[in-house]
């Protein structure tokens, strides 16, 4: 049976007048890499401030492996959490070690072989006396995750790691979600404006949307609902319609005034095309849909009525 992380049922949270979430429902199942995608100001630091008990005041139901916020049991569940939230903290004027080192006695670890255990995990093993301030971002933001690793937690949280990230630093960046998630069984709950990467590294995605969820969707569900699409432009799309609806029943839609999008996972480009050309259809274009995650949300946002906040 497939067990809940984490749970958010119908929760809402307003500061002030300002609506920010709104009936929110999310579940990350455990082993999830869960990418949690919106624009800027959607609400994606609000649910996690709120999951990290940064932020209290908030309607709706909140539970960490079945554990209710609000509880006893919850602040337990909330020690087996690691958290990155808005930028990585540390001393400007410390190493990587003795910023470990300062976590680790903030969470009561005596153990100090953990700090270069966690340090070589993240690849940092090698920054000696270089001090924080003089680390480069995917440095800094390695080490906010070893700082969040110290105490081997079942669930990272992690708010827009890749932000600012080079090319390099975002491959080595979802190695490592990848080596965490897999070698030390962590579930991660990971928010990013980088879809391509989210796309790459994330096991099921959330849609938030003005504080809003729109939809979530595993990446298995994803696929079989994109990459399959075949394009096709033609002059007559009701004629065209006809001879789809026929073939291949309704999986076909409409896209603007030339285009139909046929989503039926056995159709092949060949197959449509010697179909359509068959019953006389003059065809401008035919081809697979390049699917990525980008046009699938911009897409979902607009279907909502454009996109503006
Ligand atoms: N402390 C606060 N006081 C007032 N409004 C806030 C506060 N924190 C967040 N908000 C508002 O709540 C909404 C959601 O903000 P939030 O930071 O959660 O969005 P986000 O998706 O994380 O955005 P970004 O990608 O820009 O970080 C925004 O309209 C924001 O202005």
């Amino acid at each position: 049976m497939e067990t809940s992380v984490l749970s958010l049922k119908n929760v809402s949270k307003s500061f002030g007048k300002e609506k920010a979430l709104n009936q929110v429902t999310l579940t990350v199942r455990k082993g999830d890499i869960y990418g949690l995608i919106g624009r800027n100001g959607s609400g994606k630091t609000t649910i996690m401030r709120l999951i990290t008990d940064l932020s209290t005041e908030s309607k709706g139901e909140i539970a960490l492996s079945g554990n209710a916020k609000g509880t006893s049991s919850y602040h337990t569940a909330l020690q087996r959490i690691g958290a990155v939230i808005e930028t990585p903290v540390a001393y400007n004027k410390l190493t990587a070690y003795e910023n470990m080192k300062i976590i680790c006695i903030q969470k009561g670890i005596h153990d100090f072989s953990i700090i270069n255990e966690t340090l070589e995990f993240v690849n940092l093993a090698n920054t000696g006396k270089k001090k924080f301030r003089n680390f480069s971002l995917g440095m800094k933001q390695r080490l906010g995750i070893a700082m969040a690793l110290v105490n081997s937690p079942d669930f990272l949280i992690l708010d827009e790691p890749i932000n600012g990230l080079d090319p390099i630093a975002i491959i080595e960046f979802r190695e490592l979600l990848e080596k965490i998630n897999i070698e030390k069984n962590t579930t991660i709950l990971i928010s990013s404006h980088i879809l391509t990467e989210l796309y790459q590294v994330s096991t099921r995605f959330g849609f938030i949307h003005q504080g809003e969820m729109i939809q979530e969707i595993t990446k298995e569900e994803f696929d079989s609902s994109c990459s399959q699409a075949i394009i096709v432009r033609v002059q007559n799309t009701s004629q065209a319609a006809v001879v789809l609806m026929e073939a291949i029943g309704d999986k076909f839609r409409f896209v603007g005034e030339n285009e139909i999008h046929i989503t039926d996972p056995s159709a092949s480009v060949a197959g449509i095309n010697q179909l359509l050309s068959a019953n006389g259809i003059l065809i401008d274009f035919i081809g697979k849909k390049e699917s990525s995650l980008e046009n699938y949300y911009t897409n979902l946002i607009q279907s909502l009525g454009g996109g503006k906040k």
